[in-house]
């Protein structure tokens, strides 16, 4: 273990604010988290996956915020998380809710193949999409697309709203506000738990669901 790296119980104790008491918690997911936190300080080390360096403050920002919205996505099967980044918020979905096929969307080389070594060093299902959104054949479609800091969110609204047949999960600071939201209506809008500055998680819905 790298000597900055924590371990599960760490992890555990961190990221319990973010879980509520009753959440279903699989048991190896604080193991894997510990896996996932290893390899991407590893990996950040040389290459630019995050911003955010310090192990702890990575773990309740990224791996607490994604499990939160993990618990808020209603029923739901299939899930895009749209520009993925170094798997947030889709990786700890997948591993907080084993049983959804999360697929994750990143564009930039570097960071999808950071994304396939997570997946196959967890031995997950969780597809990559290393490509845009919008290549994706136009068949493609999920019950759920979570965006978090994705840049103009606006454009990423409209292109994800394209492949969201039920909602439309967002994690957006408090000063950018919401996004226009297309078709799709605003039915939710929970501040996150910690130190987070204004960090909110807003639900859209179609209309017709
Ligand atoms: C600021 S990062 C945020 C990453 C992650 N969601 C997070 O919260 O840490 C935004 C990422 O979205 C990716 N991205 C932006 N537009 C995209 C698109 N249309 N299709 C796929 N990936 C996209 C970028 O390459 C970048 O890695």
């Amino acid at each position: 273990m790298p000597a900055s790296s924590l371990s599960s119980n760490q992890i555990a104790e961190l990221v319990a604010t973010y879980l509520s008491p009753d959440a279903a918690v699989p048991a190896p997911l604080y193991d894997q988290l510990a896996t996932y936190l290893e390899l991407l300080l590893k990996w950040n080390a040389r290459t630019n996956l995050t911003a955010i360096r310090e192990p702890e403050e990575i773990v309740r920002r990224h791996f607490g915020e994604s499990l939160f919205a993990a618990q808020h996505l209603g029923e739901c099967s299939t899930l895009l998380d749209f520009g993925s980044g170094a798997g947030f918020p889709g990786l700890p979905i997948q591993l907080l809710r084993p049983e959804l096929k999360v697929t994750l969307a990143e564009s930039q080389n570097k960071k999808a193949t950071f994304l396939r070594e997570v997946v196959r060093t967890l031995g997950l299902k969780t597809e990559v999409w290393a490509n845009r959104v919008e290549a994706m054949p136009i068949s493609r479609s999920f019950d759920v697309v979570a965006l978090r800091a994705v840049d103009n969110m606006d454009a990423a609204v409209a292109a994800a709203s394209l492949r969201a047949s039920r909602r439309l999960a967002i994690l957006a600071s408090g000063k950018q506000g919401a996004p226009s939201l297309q078709e799709f209506s605003l039915t939710g809008e929970i501040i996150l738990p910690g130190e987070a500055d204004l960090r909110l998680l807003l639900i859209a819905r179609d209309f017709a669901l």
